[in-house]
């Protein structure tokens, strides 16, 4: 059935586990992510951006979940990813989305507070749960982009106060990842000590980790093998997130290592086969690949296997 991520939260933070929440913007995509989930027996948070929604258009995206869920009985969160506007989360919110986000980090925090408090408002009163984003990631994908210098970290004592000004139900917080492929210059690395002081003044509340992919190195190789060119690279280590996810991140989305699994599986397909043009057969392979990528997250980075 189509779920709110409360009832998960809860269970992930008491657990001491993460939900992982995958773009999606294709049936592949979404075939690969639920097969994957259905045969982990993990809860799973499906999250449509609005890149997505214009890619493959509102009703679509809509209806192809709603299949999922037919096809395997799962409980899954749809939710609007980085929502930049009331207008949009209204829409989803209608749409029959039972989670949506929205991102006010670019705003003032007073205005980020108001944006945020007029959306759950809207939401609560129709059973929907609301992320927001306090702090700023660095890096660039589609249309988050901040720069460097703007890259402002999450204030604990400020998430303290938005939380209890907004009623939001979860939080997406700035400890240093970036969304894309090229999170770090240097080594990889997160501010625990600020994630620890978080939730140190928010116990039991959900944090979220965007910009949480590992760029797995087997799959920038592949695309780089097979006519890519994404030279450097570089995600959280898994191992980063393994422990965010023992803290109180119960949400991590996961998009960068989607789009690579998935290139890498086409891209060696159609060398290796050069004579094949059947969408079916280098679709399938990506979606193939996808399914392994996330059958692996979700047992051993999410830790999220058996608690649906
Ligand atoms: O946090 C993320 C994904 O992060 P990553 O790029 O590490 O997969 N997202 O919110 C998904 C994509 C953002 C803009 O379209
Ligand atoms: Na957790
Ligand atoms: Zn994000």
């Amino acid at each position: 059935a189509l779920v709110t991520s409360k009832e998960m939260f809860k269970k992930a933070y008491e657990g001491q586990y993460a939900v992982g929440a995958f773009n999606v913007n294709n049936m592949e995509i979404i075939q690969g992510i639920v097969e994957a989930a259905k045969e982990e027996n993990a809860p799973l948070i499906l999250q449509v951006s609005a890149g997505a929604r214009k890619y493959a258009k509102p009703a679509y995206l809509k209806k192809l979940v709603e299949a999922a869920i037919e096809d395997t009985g799962l409980d899954v969160v749809l939710h609007l990813d980085h929502g930049e506007n009331f207008e949009i989360c209204k829409q989803c919110i209608d749409d029959g989305f039972t989670s949506v986000m929205i991102d006010g980090s670019k705003y003032s925090f007073e205005e980020n507070i108001a944006l945020t408090k007029k959306v759950v408002e809207y939401a609560h009163e129709r059973g929907v749960v609301v992320e927001a984003e306090l702090g700023r990631l660095a890096g660039i994908e589609d249309n988050v982009n901040v720069s460097e210098k703007d890259a402002i970290y999450t204030d604990p004592n400020q998430a303290v106060e938005f939380v209890e000004r907004t009623g939001v139900d979860s939080l997406a917080i700035a400890i240093g990842t970036s969304h894309g492929a090229y999170k770090f210059k240097g080594e990889p690395k997160l501010d625990f000590e600020r994630l620890e002081k978080i939730t140190k003044l928010l116990p039991n509340f959900p944090l979220v980790l965007h910009g949480a992919s590992t760029v797995i190195p087997e799959f920038v190789e592949a695309c780089n093998k097979y006519g890519g060119n994404i030279p450097g690279a570089k995600g959280v280590p898994e191992d980063m997130l393994r422990r965010a996810s023992k803290l109180g991140i119960c949400k991590i989305n996961i998009d960068t290592d989607l789009r690579l699994a998935m290139t890498a599986a086409i891209r060696k397909y159609l060398t290796e086969n050069p004579e094949v043009f059947d969408p079916r057969k280098y679709l399938g392979e990506g979606r193939k690949a996808i399914k392994e990528m996330v059958r692996h997250k979700i047992k051993n980075v999410l830790g999220c296997s058996n608690k649906k």
